[in-house]
């Protein structure tokens, strides 16, 4: 049997979406731009495709969607373009974020504080969510900007986004969310949230890859990261990709149709997966149970290196991963992990299992069973493992 529990890094496309997008590779194929009949025969699809975005995250008609190739392109056009706007060309020189942003924030921010920019990485608490007020005691009058996601990729907490967003109203700051983990997984509100900017990817709620959005609140002028065309108004530039348009409009429209399943039944396997695994002695979840995207547990296992568990498990067909895919090639401790302020041994152990509606009952009755046998035979053979329950700092 195989099973998928890697969902965070990626997840299937609906057989449903993509039937959504056939017609357009070998029959509705015209450039959009185009003025003749072949181009104009994309339009239909692609304004019902925005009309699902636009309804999916509440935004208003006045508000811009710009269709990008995924989130870490938007999130680079946000940040450097408010980089561009508000700092090379204005009297801002600071940016926030937090210190368990995706490498796709924490990786532009860095590049910006080697173009001089001063950035503030807040820490998490001790179950790895910010605390509003921390925004607060940080804003200064230079400013520019406070991204914050809205799910983090690992543990799935969820951040206090509307105080946030109230907090740099409030200041006068343009406030930036990544919700690439909680588009599909949790209400996106951008109107409640009192957000500005908004990163997503279609791949993490059943749509195809290589396309994301950016949202960007009305009235709100930002640089474009790319130039050359008069696409998307001139947001961005480059022919769309009308198919995974498509596919990402259809994505968002049964992902918002699949919320309650996902709070219910997505949520009751995962919570099945976790307490079956939290049977097992010196076990922990990483950031503890509560406030959470639906289909995601981070667990901790005492003497077991994520990446031998990753192995064992692919060898009995479970795919899992020990968080960020971008970050999972090297060995060094989890970022994420080690923000927690945990211990360089627990850095190491977590094991990231995020589901999705195509999981079954069957599916995790039989990864429960591999991931026990995985964790008696990997702590078996570990040289440094011993069962001595009182040695073991269960905190995080
Ligand atoms: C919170 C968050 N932001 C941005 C990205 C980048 O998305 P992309 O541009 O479509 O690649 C990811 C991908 N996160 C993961 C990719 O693999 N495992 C993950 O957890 C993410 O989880």
């Amino acid at each position: 049997m195989e099973v998928y529990l890697d969902n965070n890094a990626t997840t299937i496309v609906d057989p449903i979406v993509y039937e959504e997008m056939r017609p357009f590779f070998c029959e509705k194929y015209g450039n959009p731009n185009s003025l003749h009949r072949f181009g104009a025969g994309t339009h239909p699809k692609m304004m019902e495709a925005l009309d699902y975005l636009y309804s999916g995250i509440n935004a208003s008609d006045d508000d811009d969607i710009i269709i990008v190739s995924n989130a870490t392109e938007s999130i680079n056009t946000v940040i450097k373009g408010v980089w561009i706007d508000q700092i090379l060309n204005g009297n801002k020189n600071h940016i926030i974020t937090s210190e368990v942003e995706h490498p796709a924030v924490t990786a532009t921010c860095k590049f910006l504080e080697s173009q001089g920019v001063s950035v503030t990485y807040l820490p998490v608490n001790e179950n790895g969510v910010l605390e509003a007020h921390t925004v607060k005691d940080f804003i200064r009058d230079d400013t520019a900007l406070v991204s914050i996601m809205w799910a983090n990729n690992e543990t799935g907490k969820l951040f206090p986004i509307k105080e946030i967003g109230e907090i740099c109203k409030e200041a006068g700051v343009l406030f930036h969310s990544d919700a690439t983990q909680a588009i599909g997984k949790v209400p996106v509100d951008v109107q409640e949230a009192n957000i500005d900017f908004m990163s997503f990817s279609a791949h993490k709620f059943h749509g195809p890859k290589g396309v994301g959005a950016l949202y960007i609140k009305k009235g709100i002028k930002i640089t474009p990261l790319l130039h050359g065309g008069e696409q998307m108004g001139g947001k961005r530039a480059g022919t769309v990709d009308v198919a995974s348009m498509v596919g990402m409009g259809f994505a968002m429209k049964l992902a918002v149709e699949n919320l309650e399943f996902e709070a219910t039944e997505v949520k009751r396997l995962r919570d099945k997966l976790e307490a079956a695994i939290l049977e097992i002695p010196e076990t922990v979840v990483i950031g503890g149970k509560e406030n959470r995207t639906p289909n995601t547990t981070l667990i901790s296992i005492r003497g077991v290196e994520g990446e031998s568990m990753l192995w064992d498990l692919n060898q009995n067909g479970v795919g899992a991963s020990t968080g960020s895919a971008c970050a999972s090639e090297d060995l060094e401790a989890n970022p994420v992990m080690n923000a927690f302020g945990s211990d360089s041994e627990l850095a190491h152990t977590g094991v990231r299992f995020s589901l999705s509606r195509f999981n079954t009952e069957e599916q995790i009755d039989y990864a429960i069973d591999v991931i026990k046998k995985a964790v008696t035979r990997l702590r078996n053979i570990s040289s440094s493992y011993a069962y001595a329950p009182s040695s073991h700092k269960c905190g995080l």
